[in-house]
């Protein structure tokens, strides 16, 4: 999926919300449970539900892999649901990879060529040479972790160098020299509002992947000010917030008005550019 057909998704659905799949099986409503594959079959009623009211699904990678050799298969199953019944959806595997060049590459076959996944989180603290292999399949999108939603960001992405230049920064500046807009986006966490726009002043067209509103307290009106471009610029993703708003009979339905509520909120927000 390119970034024109991103483009288009979000302004002709007015909706630049991502739905996160961290599919728990001790949170799923436990009639589920019941069911050959409870975690795929909410996941399924989740995206039926949800799937008018956003562009993109973020499945993450901990919670099938948690789940041992099943989890894997709901992993696969649920991506492949994904792009036989919603092939304009944005499928995101969170899975934060990157190791050096070798094995990355096997990452990048896992999850471009076997899953078929359209982008991937990466962590970018090996550098180049293990961020490349993913960045060397066409269509394809990276997205780097460059400033995280959660208190630890404070430890080493926050931090400045002799020079002031905090880590993040320098994340975002020299990982420009190997991918662009059009194959690299960025992990910025919502909870990190004051800093969207120093960010926006290094990476003025990059995509944004913000976690963080919702559950983490991260405010959708904040990220917008300053991280929203004249292409929207943003993939805003809340997990938990809509997922698990019932764990009930009515849960599909519960999600639904969850992310139809975030999805008129940027509706408003898209009218501004
Ligand atoms: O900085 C980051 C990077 C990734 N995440 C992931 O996003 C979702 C957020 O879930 P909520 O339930 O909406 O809080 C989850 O998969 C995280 O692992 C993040 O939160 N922050």
């Amino acid at each position: 999926m390119n970034r024109q057909q991103i483009i288009e998704q979000i302004f002709s659905k007015k909706t630049f919300l991502c739905v996160g799949l961290d599919t728990d099986l001790r949170k799923i409503p436990q009639f589920l449970l019941k069911e050959e594959d409870p975690a795929f079959e909410f996941n399924k009623q989740i995206i039926d539900a949800t799937a008018p009211y956003c562009m993109a699904y973020k499945p993450n990678l901990a919670f099938y892999e948690s789940m041992g050799l099943k989890g894997i298969a709901t992993f696969e199953k649920t991506i492949n649901y994904l792009k036989e019944n919603y092939p304009n959806h944005f499928i995101i595997a969170d899975a934060k990879r990157g190791d050096i060049g070798n094995t990355s590459n096997m990452y990048a076959k896992s999850f471009f060529e076997d899953f078929g996944v359209h982008s991937l989180t990466i962590a970018p603290y090996m550098g180049e040479d293990s961020v490349k292999p993913f960045l060397a399949y066409q269509g394809k999108w990276v997205i780097l972790l460059a400033l995280t939603s959660n208190a630890g960001s404070a430890d080493f992405q926050l931090t400045e160098d002799a020079h002031g230049e905090r880590l993040f920064e320098k994340v975002l500046r020299k990982s420009t020299e190997w991918g662009d807009k059009n194959n690299m986006m960025y992990v910025v966490g919502a909870t990190q509002g004051k800093m969207f726009e120093d960010i926006r002043k290094i990476v003025p067209d990059h995509f944004l992947l913000v976690p963080g509103v919702g559950a983490q307290g991260g405010s959708l009106q904040e990220v917008c000010k300053y991280g929203m471009t004249k292409e929207c610029g943003l993939i805003v993703n809340s997990s938990r917030g809509i997922i698990y708003a019932s764990q009930g009979e009515d849960f599909a339905q519960a999600a639904a008005e969850k992310a139809k509520a975030l999805q008129q909120e940027m509706a408003i927000e898209l009218e501004k550019i």
